[in-house]
């Protein structure tokens, strides 16, 4: 035997109802079935309504109910033949007829008491399973009509009545007996011993079919309804979020206890009870497995899914005079229940200085004001303070049995909320481990969600939301790299990349859902694109507030240096070939390393030095290692190294030099590359990441920069200016090769002090063979003592750039959550 429920929305028209009978079909084929209906979607909140109406002497009641009329007449007519019509008909009008003189007795009285309420209410079942049952003959089934007045005993509760089993379970066993055939039962109603109407509460349906399927032994009982079963997360919040296959017991009480409505868990309770299996299936999508929930334990994920609760508020009670006094919970809890407040969480630390209680914001003020008079005296004598209500709170929970005697849980929630910069305001956890709630604010309630179900579902699938500033030569070869590889990524390595943000000096814009990187647009061409503005484009990606989200600094720019702060206050990891952060004051490096360490996120800058090549890595990893640098000699600017190497050929110096900005060597601005400015910042970098406290004006510079050339308007008149200079070039060049040396733009370190410069070099020197845009790094150590440490390859252009921001994103890949 099997039971099968199926809710208001099912039935709501004759196009769902067509929907319901093909699967009782399939599901009538295997095993003997009973179904329970709900009323038609709507039926009962307008008979309740209507009633209320017209208590209230408004008689808009009696269109209401004319309304529902037609439509019952309309379904019967569209699933019953014309010549079976008649008395299904007769049978809505009688109840419709009987119904209209109900209201109009409200109405003269201006009265509805709980009981009187309960009989309107049972009207919707009463039409819907009656209609269903006749619908269901014409189909070809026995079916047999069951008003579940007749079998189910409930105490006088109206509205909430309470089931007398022993007595209900009888009469349901006699009825079957003495009934061959499929019953059609309506849900939500029962009576009294004395034959009055009640209502079982909320969820009725669900608890009459839970009654029925006990009663019966049934071996199992499905709810019908129009979700594919319990989901991990709020699927409005967590898009990602997914149906669980299958829940205990008492994971599904937990979690339908916050926010997971599809079934109310005291209404299981009959079926859980015998330990029947019940099933949450969608009607409009009757092929999904949906929801088992069952007695059964499998081993598996440490949580089953997240639940969460909006409109929260905390109350904070506090105070010295609260510690060691054996009756402050019971009066604080005692003046809460008094006002019929419904308490969500409770958390107290064992200095039990003070105790905090989770309500719904709507009870706020009532509960502040019922426990201050509760504690009137002690406030007055200062023993406790005024009790502190911070509102826009939420909770989220992580429910499962598996946590139990299974560390580890906590501390990936903990974890991957704090790692994404969502503050935890308070903490509960039951001695039962199934369930660990934790409230946030409202404002961080979706990112939290997300955050938890990465962390503890999609832990093998990570995804890094990027936020662009720059997407020039450097800003587009990266995203042409990620759109290349995401697919792999995803495949391979359970990584995406979203990304959400982008921005030249210009134009910004942003994608909710990422921009389709294939066909990227440029910020100015983007559908939302705006004017650029650095503050705007921070507020949004915090307003965005998506876990593992990543900014990405492709720019040149100091001003984009100086928001590193704010963006790694915000816990959000840095990636960037920008130098600028890195290469101003000491103190400025300093503290931006230390704020990154603080707040546990990356601050990462591979590429600022030697582009791609593992320079900065390797040096990290060095003196990490214990290992100490006594010298640096390096070829630092692939752009400096390719116009000495190239200018031997006989090309004219200017020329050279607009070639590798051609090539996408140079800074933007060629200059910073000729000054020695570039090289300086390299090898001040290299110095402090070696452990040097090493200023700006601890470099020495030679600038390549002729003196008129300096300030020019813009970079055009630069290059018209440095023709003028090819032939003292030329002279450097010939003095070189007479001496059979090659001229090399290098900077070394040593003892603290740094020289950037061109020299000339003999054939004996490991950089005399450098080519194009190669750079060249020595390292000498302690360790690397007789011969240095060699790392050598191009240094500068698009791809071997973008290559190594790329690589550095990977990295933080690895290292989120
Ligand atoms: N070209 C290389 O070989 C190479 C190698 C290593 C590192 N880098 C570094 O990469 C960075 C980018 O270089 P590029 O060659 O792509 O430069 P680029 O001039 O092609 O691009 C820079 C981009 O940044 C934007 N921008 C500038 N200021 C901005 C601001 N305040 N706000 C928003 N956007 C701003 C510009 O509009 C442009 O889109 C530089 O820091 C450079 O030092 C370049
Ligand atoms: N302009 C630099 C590349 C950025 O570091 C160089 O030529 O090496
Ligand atoms: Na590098």
């Amino acid at each position: 035997m099997k039971i099968l429920k199926f809710g208001g929305s099912s039935v709501a028209n004759t196009q769902n109802i067509r929907k319901v009978f093909e699967i009782l079909k399939s599901a009538n084929q295997s095993e003997e079935i009973a179904v329970v209906f709900s009323a038609f979607g709507g039926v009962t909140e307008i008979l309740l309504k209507s009633a209320e109406k017209a208590m209230m002497g408004d008689r808009s009641y009696i269109d209401q109910i004319k309304a529902q009329e037609e439509r019952h007449f309309d379904i019967v007519k569209e699933l019953i033949p014309i010549q079976l019509q008649s008395a299904v008909l007769t049978f809505v009008k009688v109840r419709f007829n009987e119904l209209e003189d109900l209201y109009h007795g409200i109405f003269l009285i201006k009265e509805c008491s709980p009981r009187t309420l309960d009989y309107v209410g049972s009207f919707g079942e009463r039409l819907s399973a009656y209609i269903l049952s006749e619908a269901l003959k014409v189909e070809g089934y026995p079916a047999i009509y069951l008003d579940a007045r007749t079998v189910i005993r409930t105490n006088n509760r109206f509205g909430n009545a309470k089931v007398d089993f022993p007595m209900t379970n009888d009469l349901i066993l006699d009825f079957f007996h003495h009934n061959p055939g499929l019953k059609v039962i309506t849900g939500f109603i029962a009576s009294t011993e004395k034959g009055e109407t009640t209502t079982l509460g909320r969820s009725g349906s669900d608890y009459t079919a839970a009654i029925f399927a006990s009663a019966l032994q049934a071996d199992s009982l499905e709810i019908w309804t129009d979700v594919s079963g319990v989901m991990t997360a709020d699927p409005r919040l967590v898009y990602t979020s997914f149906t669980i296959p299958q829940l205990t017991y008492s994971e599904a009480k937990e979690l339908s206890h916050f926010g997971a409505k599809v079934i109310f868990p005291a209404t299981m309770q009959p079926a859980m009870k015998k330990g029947i299996p019940i099933y949450i299936k969608n009607t409009f999508e009757p092929g999904n497995p949906g929801t088992l929930i069952n007695g059964d334990h499998p081993a598996g994920k440490l949580i089953k899914g997240i639940s969460s609760m909006s409109g929260i508020s905390l109350l904070n009670i506090e105070g010295t005079g609260l510690i060691d006094v054996v009756d402050v919970s019971k009066r604080v809890f005692g003046a809460l229940a008094d006002a019929s407040i419904n308490v969500v969480l409770i958390s107290q630390a064992s200095s039990e200085h003070s105790v905090c209680v989770a309500i719904r914001t709507a009870e706020a003020p009532k509960a502040k004001e019922a426990i201050e008079k509760e504690f009137h005296f002690e406030i007055r004598n200062g023993e406790m303070d005024p009790v502190v209500v911070v509102s826009e709170m939420a909770i989220v929970a992580a429910v499962g049995e598996n946590m139990k005697h299974n560390p580890g849980a906590s501390g990936r929630m903990f974890q991957s909320l704090g790692r994404n910069n969502v503050n935890v305001y308070a903490i509960a956890q039951g001695s039962s481990e199934l369930n660990i709630s934790a409230v946030v604010s409202q404002a961080d309630l979706q990112k939290a969600l997300n955050v938890l179900h990465e962390a503890f579902f999609l832990s093998d699938n990570k995804v890094l939301h990027l936020f662009l500033v720059g997407v020039g030569l450097i800003g587009k070869a990266l995203i042409k790299m990620i759109a290349n590889q995401r697919d792999k990524l995803q495949r391979e390595n359970d990584l995406d990349i979203q990304v959400h943000g982008i921005a030249n000096s210009r134009f910004m814009a942003f994608h909710e859902d990422g921009f389709d990187l294939k066909n990227c647009p440029e910020p100015q061409d983007a559908e939302d694109s705006r004017p650029m503005d650095l503050e705007n484009f921070i507020s949004q990606m915090e307003e965005m507030n998506f876990s593992n989200s990543v900014f990405v600094d492709c720019t040149a720019s100091q001003e984009v240096a100086d928001i590193y702060e704010r963006v790694l206050e915000a816990s959000v990891p840095i990636v960037t070939p920008n130098k600028k952060a890195n290469s101003g004051s000491l103190d400025n490096y300093k503290s931006l390393k230390k704020l990154a360490y603080k707040r546990g996120v990356k601050f990462l800058y591979e590429t600022n030095v030697a582009a791609g090549l593992p320079v900065i890595n390797t040096l990290q990893d060095l003196i990490l290692s214990g290992d100490k640098v006594i010298r640096i000699e390096a070829v630092l600017s692939g752009s400096m190294n390719f116009i000495f190497s190239e200018f031997e050929k006989g090309i004219p110096f200017s020329e050279v030099v607009r070639q590798a900005k051609e090539k996408g060597y140079t800074e933007p601005d060629p200059r910073d590359d000729l000054s020695g400015m570039d090289v300086a910042r390299k090898i001040l970098i290299l110095g402090r990441e070696a452990e040097q406290d090493l200023h700006f004006e601890d470099i020495s510079i030679q600038s390549m920069v002729p003196e008129n050339c300096v300030k020019t308007k813009d970079v055009e008149e630069f290059f018209d200016k440095l023709k003028a200079h090819d032939a003292e070039f030329e002279e450097i060049l010939n003095q070189a090769k007479k001496k059979g040396e090659k001229l090399r733009f290098m900077a070394v370190l040593e003892s603290g002090k740094a020289k950037v410069g061109l020299n000339s070099l003999d054939g004996s020197h490991p950089f005399y063979t450098l080519k194009g845009s190669d750079n060249m790094i020595l390292f000498t150590t302690e360790r690397y003592h007789d011969f240095p440490m060699i790392i050598r390859g191009p240094g500068a252009g698009a791809d071997v750039t973008a290559a190594g921001v790329f690589a550095d994103v990977i990295r933080l890949g690895n290292y989120t959550r």
